[in-house]
């Protein structure tokens, strides 16, 4: 499958202190690939050198197929859509007013608006002045700004850091049906949660270098124990081994209903993370 973006050696370096290091990965159309890594690992760096904000220090960056100097040019900003912090927002005007001049801007129709206010959980709030809303809604409006003309790619980053946990499950919903619908997904972010729920693969990004990239799936399998705990019906915990010993004590405990719940001793993201990096994501 065709490549959307292609990064090789990418270093970034400020004042001598390299932000990245010797940065390598593709991204195929279609996918949602989450960079994780914690606060000051080089996640936002990433992204603004993918979007063009930054230049990088040497290394490769290709998106579309083309350098990513030419993302400036207007028919590549049209494919694209980001969402890094500075908001790009009029303070003064309404939610739906700045959403009708972005909808001038794309050419898109401003029925779109309802939709993209609708996956962000704002309809009621559409005539609000921007200037007046909380950090989170902001954020969710920079959000629908950022998916308005469907874009073939969205670079988010840290797309959820300020909402509640309702929120965060309607932007998931939300950027589910956008990657069904065609769109690539680039995001950064120190939840491991967000990127099970939503990335096809993550890449875990420690003192600017990836360290490991793959599906969420073959990280916590690759790094499972070959154990499964059971909780019996007298409280008691037994962690029985995944082999023909271990079957038949299941086996055993279950004929006499004796067991509460099951399950396979499976690590987190998080707990990868921290084998393998030493440090905690958060
Ligand atoms: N403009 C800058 N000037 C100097 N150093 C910078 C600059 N931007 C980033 N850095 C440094 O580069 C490293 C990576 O920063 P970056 O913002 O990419 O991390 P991050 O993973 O996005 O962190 P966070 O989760 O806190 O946003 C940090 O050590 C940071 O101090």
């Amino acid at each position: 499958m065709e490549n959307v973006i292609e990064v090789r050696d990418l270093e970034k370096s400020f004042q001598n202190q390299l932000a990245l290091k010797k940065v390598s990965f593709q991204v195929k159309k279609g996918e949602t690939i989450g960079f994780l890594g914690p606060s000051g690992s080089g996640k936002t760096t990433t992204i603004k050198i993918l979007t063009a904000q930054l230049h990088a220090t040497a290394g490769e960056v290709k998106v579309f197929g083309e350098p990513i100097a030419k993302l400036k040019d207007p028919t590549y900003m049209k494919r694209i859509g980001i969402l890094t912090d500075n908001s790009g927002l009029y303070e003064r005007l309404s939610i739906y007013d700045n959403l009708a001049l972005y909808c001038d801007l794309y050419e898109v129709e401003k029925k779109r608006i309802a939709e993209v206010l609708a996956t962000v959980n704002l309809i009621e709030e559409s005539q609000k002045i921007v200037q007046k809303l909380s950090k989170g809604m902001k954020q969710r409006v920079t959000l629908a700004r950022a998916m308005l003309h469907q874009p073939e790619l969205l670079f988010l980053d840290e797309p959820t850091s300020a909402l509640d946990p309702v929120n965060t499950m309607h932007i998931h919903q939300g950027l589910k049906k956008l990657n069904q619908e065609g769109t690539t997904i680039f995001l950064t972010t120190h939840d491991m949660q967000e990127a099970e729920t939503i990335c096809d693969r993550v890449a875990f990004l420690h003192n600017g270098e990836v360290s490991l990239m793959d599906t969420p799936e073959n990280i916590k399998t690759q790094q499972s124990t070959s154990s499964i705990s059971l909780l019996l019906r007298d409280n008691r915990k037994v962690v029985v081994q995944k082999d023909e010993a271990g079957a038949k004590e299941i086996y055993n405990y279950m004929k006499v209903g004796e067991i509460v719940s099951i399950h396979s001793d499976e690590p987190t993201l998080g707990d990868v993370f921290v084998k393998l990096t030493g440090r905690k994501l958060l």
